[in-house]
């Protein structure tokens, strides 16, 4: 400890001494350096007195003694004025702190009569003394220990200033004593005086009467502004004195959530697998249109991949940073959908949670809301979703006045919803708020140049998940898959990759590693081909011709077909390789060819 912290202090307790002893008092710390002094010593305060001095020997012995006879004591041994000494005498009386010495006072006499004077109450002396370290001492200590609260102090509120968390510090009465700078920038206050101004008199009276730390209280403050909040009880030898509760806002509560969950399914367009004319161009308008606030109403049918349009234009937007809040509005039962989709208070209806609880359009809040399946919505929810489009404002079941909401809706549905409007069983202005830009997803059947790119996309990506090495794709496979109509488009396609992927064992996928259904489409078609060649070559040999047309040309054109695949097939055989000749030969896509020989 530093006896120089204290320097004012140790030069009154100096003068102090030499007042009451009338001889020149010094004192020095455990570094020698003189940090006070009266008559000759005032002028060296702040020097490095002597190594080998009779106040190095006090710290070193840690004890007080008088030197009666300079020169000859001990402590002068060393010393390097020992030949020179002007002292009549010496009082040394070491200052200790938690038995460490941190300096030492001494007391010199350049006079007989003063040393006479020392040498006859150096019993009272020594205890005075004594008594003056032991007071250095404590205003050290004291000194330090107020030194040490101050840094407490300071570190705690850098704490309390720097989390990323409202917080609130309370006295045990609920009096305001401090918030922290995040709490002044959520609730846009500078502060609040008492909790009463915060919270409604139920939930204080419960909050004053916690006697243990408590978690997760979902609650709607005064303002409306929502959030959970934990309180922690402040005690001091079991009695409370205060509570610092902290709070996240709903807001703040989905951005976690967001960061923490959403994010890993963050999409970029160019996750979105398609080089078909029709998905380049509904790519191209998606893009364009997602740094728009405009609402957008996505169609297509089952498994197309609305969502995943949904969340790519969400992420190509400013609002990227905000949650992507996706609700299935066939998938909720009608009763429920309207808490979902605007939350309740609490008390709004018998089971409803305690505290009530936020709905998707707060929870999406300055991000994107998923309506999927809208055709689906119930009429009179259809109504409330408009007025919400159109006010930007939400009201809770059960609640007394709205709630702000900047939220962009993104529709999907797979239904024709004109034809339900004309059906009246969707709001005609809904749909026209909805289909502000309306985005058309092809299915999967019509981008047939697309198929063998999301197979290998799928592949990959599930080899990746089930950590398997790629595999080569046998012909009979690829065919299969060609062959294929896709109702449930991509999401039946990653489907069916998922379930090979995982049967597989070898490095190529064969045929039967697919679900039933692929392989007995395959074979059937597989049969139905030799078939029409053994037909064809009989018809050749057996029927001739009854009339024959002036020019060998000139026939029905669903015929002329029919012998143009005859006579592919006959070249190139009716293996998979064969196929995919004669697919090339006349122009055609392999897949186009099956279902054309399957159509026979
Ligand atoms: N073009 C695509 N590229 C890559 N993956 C796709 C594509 N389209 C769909 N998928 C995948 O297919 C699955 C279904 O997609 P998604 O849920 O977006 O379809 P949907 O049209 O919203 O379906 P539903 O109508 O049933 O809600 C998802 O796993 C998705 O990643």
């Amino acid at each position: 400890m530093a006896l120089s912290k204290i320097i004012s202090n140790v030069q009154l307790i100096c003068e102090a001494i030499a007042s009451v002893v009338n001889i020149d008092v010094t004192i020095v710390d455990d570094q020698r350096i003189r940090l006070a002094g009266t008559g000759r010593y005032r002028e060296s305060i702040g020097e490095k007195v002597n190594e080998n001095s009779a106040f190095s020997y006090a710290l070193r012995e840690s004890m007080g003694f008088i030197i009666e006879n300079p020169g000859e004591h001990q402590a002068c041994l060393n010393c390097d004025c020992k030949d020179k000494c002007t002292e009549h005498a010496e009082v040394c009386c070491p200052i200790r702190i938690d038995g460490e010495n941190v300096g030492v006072i001494g007391l010199i006499a350049f006079k007989e009569d003063q040393r006479l004077a020392l040498i006859k109450n150096q019993g009272n002396l020594m205890s005075f003394l004594d008594r003056m370290a032991d007071l250095i001492a404590s205003k050290l200590k004291e000194f330090e220990s107020h030194e040490a609260i101050e840094l407490l102090a300071k570190e705690l509120e850098v704490v309390f200033e720097s989390i990323d968390t409202s917080l609130i510090a309370c006295d045990k009465t609920g009096t305001v004593l401090r918030v922290n700078r995040k709490f002044k920038r959520a609730f846009g206050l500078e502060t609040i005086g008492h909790l009463d101004e915060l919270l409604y008199e139920r939930e204080l009276t419960h909050l004053l009467r916690l006697k243990e730390n408590s978690k997760n209280h979902f609650q709607t403050f005064k303002g409306g502004m929502q959030g959970i909040f934990d309180v922690s009880l402040i005690k001091v030898q079991h009695a409370i004195k205060g509570y610092i509760i902290t709070i996240k806002t709903v807001e703040e509560v989905m951005r976690t959530v967001n960061d923490m969950v959403l994010d890993s399914l963050a999409t970029g367009f160019d996750q979105i697998i398609g080089e078909s004319k029709s998905m380049v161009q509904v790519k191209a308008l998606a893009q364009k249109v997602a740094s728009s606030a405009s609402t957008v109403l996505i169609l297509g049918e089952s498994g197309t991949g609305k969502e995943l349009f949904a969340r790519a234009i969400h992420h190509s937007s400013q609002r990227q940073a905000f949650p992507f809040v996706a609700i299935n509005c066939a998938a909720i039962p009608d009763h429920l959908l309207e808490s979902e989709l605007f939350g309740y208070e609490e008390g709004a209806f018998t089971g409803a949670k305690k505290g009530g609880k936020p709905g998707k359009f707060q929870l999406a809040n300055k991000g994107t809301l998923f309506l999927d399946e809208i055709g689906d919505m119930p009429l009179h929810l259809q109504v409330k979703l408009l007025r919400a489009l159109q006010e930007k404002r939400i009201e809770r079941l059960g609640g007394n006045g709205g709630v702000d909401v900047d939220v962009r809706v993104i529709a999907a549905t797979h239904a024709n919803l004109e034809e339900k409007v004309n059906e009246g069983t969707f709001r005609q202005d809904l749909f026209y708020r909805l289909n502000v830009i309306p985005l058309n997803i092809p299915p999967l059947r019509e981008r047939s140049d697309d198929l063998m790119l999301t197979v290998h996309y799928m592949i990959s990506k599930w080899c990746t998940k089930l950590l398997k090495p790629l595999p080569k794709i046998s012909g009979a496979f690829k065919d299969a898959l060609l062959l294929h109509e896709w109702p449930g488009n991509v999401r039946e396609l990653e489907n069916a990759v998922e379930y090979a992927i995982n049967v597989c064992e070898g490095d190529r996928l064969e045929l039967w590693h697919l679900p039933k259904r692929f392989t007995a489409v395959y074979e059937k078609a597989a049969n139905k081909t030799k078939d029409q060649i053994v037909d064809h070559q009989l018809d050749q040999q057996l029927v001739q011709p009854v009339e024959q047309p002036q020019n060998n040309w000139l026939m029905p054109l669903s015929l002329l077909e029919e012998k143009a695949i005859h006579a592919a097939l006959e070249v190139y055989g009716s293996s998979g390789e064969g196929v995919e000749k004669a697919a090339k030969s006349l122009g055609i896509s392999r897949a186009t060819l099956y279902r054309k020989m399957m159509k026979k």
